[in-house]
């Protein structure tokens, strides 16, 4: 259980853990690539570990050379061996989804499956698309829900028109179409992050981006090594952020922040809402920008999200309605519909704990709306065991009176180890 007083002046500068988008994909196109790749400032949370286990078990030499530091010993596609027992990828929808891409041009059977809440959610969007390029796969309801059994084969690239903005649907078909034969293309109906797209280049892969948002690579095409260098997550450091922009007197900087212009909507509407936000870009780092953030307390206002900005801050929007809860008006969030299939149920949970505090939160159909300013007050909360959900009510009990608890704090460790001790320091 993570216990939170409330708090003044968050003080100090500061990095946060790696990026987890980016240290999967490190991990896996590592494993996947002929030759050897260091990889700097991974996120050793448990959903990269869960990534590194099922290579391994693939057969894949991955050496932890330090905390957030590893060599993945790549095996090239032909390298990759039939995993003699399961696949698990614990929590991690990142995981499941990009490894089937994988797994979907693979001359070998295997059995996939995780946690409680990745048995909630839906993996017919690649398991379809990933059966009509050629791949066998089934699982519960006819392969909706893990756990999952897949038998690669031969793949025939193809366009695909997805109905969500998602970066693991098209993560995963682009890595099944770089196995197949001709061109696959995915189209997606906002832009989703496109770390893919960026480190499939860097691995000197061919990727053509036809139209901001429709991608497209040939099949046949091998990664070659190369050391991966893993921004700070922005998704993390936005905790830190509402966190600085709420309490009174407090300015933080967070360096070394990943500025990928598909993850940085949460800066763009923290500034809307009226937060003194300073970013000062300090370079790129295998492809993706990086720079560092200064934030300072700020009284805000209420806005309203939707459209193409959501897929730019799905991750933040938990944390981002504790913001809302001190903004004045009504915030109103909307078209973020899939923020029911993540870890937990986000729009209810978020709704949930935040009343819980005092907060005036309705959900609706595809999102909140949330009335500010409202006082909070400290008590009782419940992560869900949802990573965002247990850092976002431990942001908004920095903020509330008196002692907020969050149980199963646990959760955190999935995203953003060591998250409680950095908050103490600050
Ligand atoms: O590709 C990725 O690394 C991710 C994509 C997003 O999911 P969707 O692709 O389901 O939107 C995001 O919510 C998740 O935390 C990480
Ligand atoms: C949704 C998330 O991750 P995943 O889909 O990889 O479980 C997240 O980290 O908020």
């Amino acid at each position: 259980m993570l216990q939170i007083e409330e708090r003044r002046d968050l003080r100090g500068e500061v990095r946060v853990p790696g990026d987890k988008s980016i240290s999967h994909r490190a991990v896996m196109f590592g494993a996947i690539a002929e030759g050897r790749s260091r990889v700097e400032g991974f996120l050793p949370g448990k959903d990269c570990l869960s990534t590194i286990e099922c290579f391994r078990r693939m057969g894949v030499n991955i050496h932890r050379k330090g905390p957030t530091s590893l060599i993945v010993e790549g095996r090239g596609w032909e390298g990759l061996q039939e995993p003699k027992t399961v696949l698990d990828v614990g929590n991690s929808g990142t995981t499941i989804r990009l490894m089937l891409g994988v797994l979907a041009g693979r001359p070998f059977h295997a059995t996939v499956l995780g946690d409680e809440s990745i048995g909630r959610r839906p993996m017919n969007r690649v398991v379809e698309p990933l059966r009509l390029m050629g791949a066998q796969v089934d699982g519960r309801s006819q392969g909706s829900f893990t756990p999952l059994s897949v038998r690669g084969g031969n793949l025939t690239g193809m366009i695909h028109r997805s109905r969500v903005a998602s970066a693991q649907v098209k993560s995963s078909l682009l890595l099944a179409g770089l196995q197949g034969k001709g061109v696959t293309r995915v189209e997606e109906p906002a832009l989703s992050r496109d770390h893919t797209e960026r480190m499939l280049g860097a691995f000197g892969v061919k990727v053509d981006r036809d139209s901001p948002r429709s991608v497209s690579v040939a099949g046949g095409q091998v990664l070659q090594a190369r050391d991966v260098r893993v921004p700070g997550d922005i998704s993390s450091a936005a905790f830190l952020l509402v966190a600085a922009l709420l309490v009174p007197g407090s300015r933080l900087t967070i360096r070394g922040v990943g500025l990928n212009p598909t993850r940085t909507g949460i800066l763009d509407v923290l500034r809307r809402m009226g937060g003194e936000l300073e970013i000062h870009p300090t370079g790129e780092w295998n492809g993706e920008p990086v720079g560092d953030i200064t934030v300072s307390h700020s009284s805000l206002t209420a806005v309203e999200i939707g459209g193409e900005l959501i897929p730019r801050l799905i991750d933040e929007i938990p944390v981002l309605a504790v913001a809302a809860t001190q903004a004045a008006g009504h915030t109103v969030i909307r078209d973020a519909a899939e923020l029911k299939v993540k870890e937990t149920n986000r729009i209810a949970a978020t709704a949930q704990e935040l009343r819980k505090l005092g907060a005036r939160v309705e959900e609706t159909e595809d999102g909140l709306v949330i009335e500010g300013k409202t006082p909070l007050t400290g008590g009782p909360c419940d992560s869900h065991g949802d990573h965002r959900i247990g850092m976002a009510m431990a942001v908004a009990g920095l903020l509330a009176t008196g002692r907020t608890t969050v149980t199963q704090a646990e959760a955190i460790g999935i995203s953003f180890p060591g998250f409680s001790t950095l908050l103490e320091e600050l």
